[in-house]
């Protein structure tokens, strides 16, 4: 049964609706034999070409928006957003999916009619919900919109620092900081009373304090009272921290709040700028380092600190629906001994690590900046990967690590795609 009506939406492409009664087995379709020749396409008006449809035998495929998408039963039939399937007030699904007909066919798909006959269940669908929800759509989307950068790219940027009190007091500051952090994955905040309490009262502004081993906030000189060579006044080549957690830290904030001496720069590399560089260089490779699990670990016993974490997971990971980027792990002190990857693949797995290390090496691609009291500095740790060099004299710092879910809830709810 097609029905080829148009109800005052159609006039307005964008506002279409479709609708799909669903097969379903508390309503027993006699109208196979329909659906069965229903594989050609349908139009909305016969003038329009911009949305039509054919209803395939486990499908339906549509065409909107320069999009062409194809839609399982089983998914529409979940995605309900009728009173009875979905609960409009905690944007919660009601529908148990389980209990779905995993064979449901729609008895009829029908093109925004104002007046359908309540038999059977009826799904509503906006067309411009199916395009922003479907695999299709999402493939051509990126979860996080960013901006690549090496040395050269950031100085040209000219990304400014935001202000501590209008980071603080207003939500255009801190809004202007977000969506500098989400493009290139650091931002500044200057003119901080460079104090653990003040530096903490910023990270309560965007985030919950994530709190680790080393505690909530801290606070680390050169004095070795951990077990790791960040307490030291060694040199650390560019890395991502806590690779050793199952999820590593989302964000680490570091602010300066002492140095008298020399040296101590930090360095700051955009792990995804060099990951791409090897995607385009060397695909395969960048499918090696995306697919091959490692251990990185972190094994204490310093004083009365006992600690033995391990984390597991590739170098680089990818949405696999769009091959987007959107973790780095690398710590080539804190890598674990390597004994997930049988010996043919770990040395084409080497070959492919050396590429990407020869990328995060290239001093083009090196950030160098001199933390100074006053100037907080946020990292996305799971894609700016940080480094410092070796220094004399006393060096104190202080900051703590951020959930990156709360971060990103933050920048979302001042309306930043995150
Ligand atoms: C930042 N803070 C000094 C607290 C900890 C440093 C952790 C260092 C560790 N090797 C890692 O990379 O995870
Ligand atoms: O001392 C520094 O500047 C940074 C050390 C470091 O890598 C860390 O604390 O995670
Ligand atoms: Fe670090």
């Amino acid at each position: 049964m097609w029905c080829r009506r148009l109800g005052s939406l159609c006039k307005v492409p964008c506002l279409l609706g479709g609708s799909i009664r669903h097969r379903s087995p508390w309503l027993p379709c006699d109208r196979r034999t329909v659906l069965a020749a229903a594989a050609r396409w349908r139009h909305t008006a016969p003038e329009s070409l911009k949305c039509a449809w054919q209803l395939h035998g486990d499908h339906l495929e549509l065409r909107y928006a320069n999009t062409l998408m194809r839609f399982d039963f089983v998914w529409l039939r979940d995605h309900c957003r009728s009173a009875s399937c979905y609960n409009a007030k905690t944007n919660q699904r009601s529908l148990d999916t389980a209990s779905v007909d995993l064979g449901i066919k729609p008895k009829a798909v029908l093109c925004s009619s104002s007046r359908v006959r309540p038999d059977g269940h009826v799904t509503r669908y906006g067309l411009e919900w199916l395009v922003k929800n479907s695999y299709e759509g999402q493939k051509q989307q990126v979860m996080h919109p960013r901006i690549l950068w090496n040395a050269e790219i950031y100085r040209q940027a000219q990304v400014p620092s935001v202000d501590c009190r209008s980071f603080l007091e207003t939500d255009e500051g801190l809004k202007e900081f977000l969506q500098n952090f989400l493009l290139y994955g650091i931002a500044f905040v200057e003119n901080v009373t460079p104090t653990k309490e003040d530096t903490e009262i910023l990270a309560e502004r965007i985030s919950l304090i994530r709190e680790t081993i080393y505690g909530r906030m801290w606070y680390f000189t050169s004095d070795f009272s951990r077990g790791d060579t960040a307490y030291t006044k060694l040199a650390l080549d560019r890395h991502t921290d806590t690779t050793y957690f199952q999820e590593p830290c989302g964000i680490q904030v570091f602010h300066c709040l002492k140095h008298e001496g020399t040296g101590g720069r930090t360095l700051l590399v955009d792990g995804f700028y060099a990951a791409e560089q090897v995607l385009q260089q060397a695909p395969d490779q960048f499918e090696l380092l995306s697919k091959v699990p490692l251990k990185h670990e972190y094994v204490e016993n310093v004083g009365d600190c006992h600690n033995h974490m391990i984390g597991v997971g590739p170098v680089l990971n990818v949405y696999p629906w769009n091959n987007e980027l959107y973790l780095i792990r690398y710590n080539n002190y804190d890598r674990a001994v390597i004994n997930t990857v049988p010996y043919d693949v770990v040395h084409r797995w080497y070959a492919a690590h050396r590429t990407l290390t020869a990328e995060l090496r290239r001093p083009e691609n090196e950030l160098w900046v001199k933390l100074k009291p006053g100037k907080a500095l946020f990292v996305d740790n799971w894609r700016v990967l940080h480094g410092r060099e070796a220094f004399t004299g006393y060096r104190q710092l202080c900051g703590c690590y951020l959930t990156r879910d709360d971060v990103l809830n933050t920048a979302r709810l001042l309306g930043l795609q995150a």
